[in-house]
């Protein structure tokens, strides 16, 4: 049985315990929201001294505005309810700085039932936001790179893969044209033989920059599709459209005049294009599209390069087109 110097001793022994850790204990009245305690800790996390510390309103004025609102209606509502809660906020210290804490609150109610006092802990969270919000730009930075070619800066096969399906869905939806263009640079093998393989990079970075510059439409996407291989997606675009975007490719890498000595195409480098245009149907799959321009690209290529061959395609001329392996073209000499 413990007498009252051992309780006087006990108590002396848990508020040494409360005061030596970082958790900041507190107490408040619910009748009066009055602070019956806060631990001295919290002179040396913000700044305020223990009896600055008076009522609920100091704890909500010493709050960032843009935390107050949601975090004191949230805290109150919750006190009222009887439940338990928690809030992370910024509190302000005493030399207008802002320190993140964490309150975790209990609701001490009486035999009535009725809320009575809160009591709770304040935990300084900075360095866990800290790490957090460099967590979240790496993550965003990640994101941004995960979704961009490392040599041209474009678009990467990722991101066109995303977008092509998102745009296929969307123009099946709605009943729209959508068209695909695949590039590929003509005799480039022979460019990286001839200049190396770093000025072959500089080609396709320029390549690149000159796809980006012949686009206008808010969604029109340019990506690297593969190695010496690009992929122009315009959504909303039918034939005729996509034969405009073409022709202007065509001629805006033609302007550019990147000496290639090997090409017989006016000792320049070119391209070779397929171009497709459809309009979804409900059956038929985005992949068979794909492989529709493809087989135009082919073409291209077959029928002596620096050229471009078009194809349009109902939802069952894709799938047949695909079959067969002769999609119906008209071609474009340059
Ligand atoms: N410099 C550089 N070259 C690349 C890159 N990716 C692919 N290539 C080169 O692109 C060339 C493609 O060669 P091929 O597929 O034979 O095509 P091509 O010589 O352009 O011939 P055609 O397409 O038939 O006109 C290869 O030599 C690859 O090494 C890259 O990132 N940088």
């Amino acid at each position: 049985m413990s007498d009252v110097s051992e309780l006087v001793n006990d108590s002396q022994v848990y508020r040494t315990l409360l005061e030596s850790t970082k958790a900041i204990p507190w107490k408040i009245d619910w009748v009066s929201k009055k602070f019956v305690y806060i631990g001295p800790q919290i002179e040396a996390l913000l700044g305020w001294s223990p009896e600055s510390w008076v009522g609920v309103e100091d704890w909500a004025m010493r709050m960032h505005p843009e935390d107050r609102e949601y975090v004191v209606n949230f805290c109150v509502t919750q006190s009222q309810a009887g439940v338990d809660h928690e809030a992370d906020y910024r509190a302000l210290t005493k030399d207008n700085g802002y320190v993140w804490i964490r309150d975790v609150v209990h609701v001490v109610r009486n035999g009535g039932g009725e809320v009575e006092a809160l009591i709770g802990f304040m935990f300084d969270i900075s360095e866990r936001k800290k790490t957090e919000d460099q967590l979240l730009s790496l993550q965003k930075e990640l994101e941004v790179l995960s979704f961009k070619d490392g040599l041209t800066s474009i678009a990467n096969r990722r991101r066109f893969d995303s977008s092509f399906e998102l745009e296929w869905e969307r123009a099946r939806r709605e009943g729209q044209p959508l068209s695909l263009m695949l590039f590929d640079v003509d005799f480039f093998k022979q460019y990286n033989d001839l200049y190396g393989h770093i000025q072959g990079d500089k080609c396709l970075i320029a390549i690149a920059q000159t796809l980006s510059l012949a686009l206008d439409g808010p969604r029109d996407l340019v990506a690297r599709y593969g190695g010496e291989e690009f992929a122009v997606l315009l959504p909303e675009a039918d034939a005729e459209v996509a034969r405009k975007v073409a022709d202007r490719c065509q001629r805006l890498i033609k302007k550019k005049s990147i000496v290639h000595a090997l090409s017989p195409h006016d000792h320049r480098v070119t391209v070779s294009i397929g171009v497709g245009s459809v309009v979804p149907g409900a059956l038929e799959k985005s992949t068979d599209f794909i492989k529709a321009v493809d087989l135009q690209l082919y073409a291209a290529k077959h029928n002596g390069r620096h050229r471009i061959e078009y194809v349009q395609l109902d939802g069952v001329a894709c799938t047949s087109a695909v079959k067969s392996g002769e999609a119906q073209t008209t071609t474009s000499h340059s």
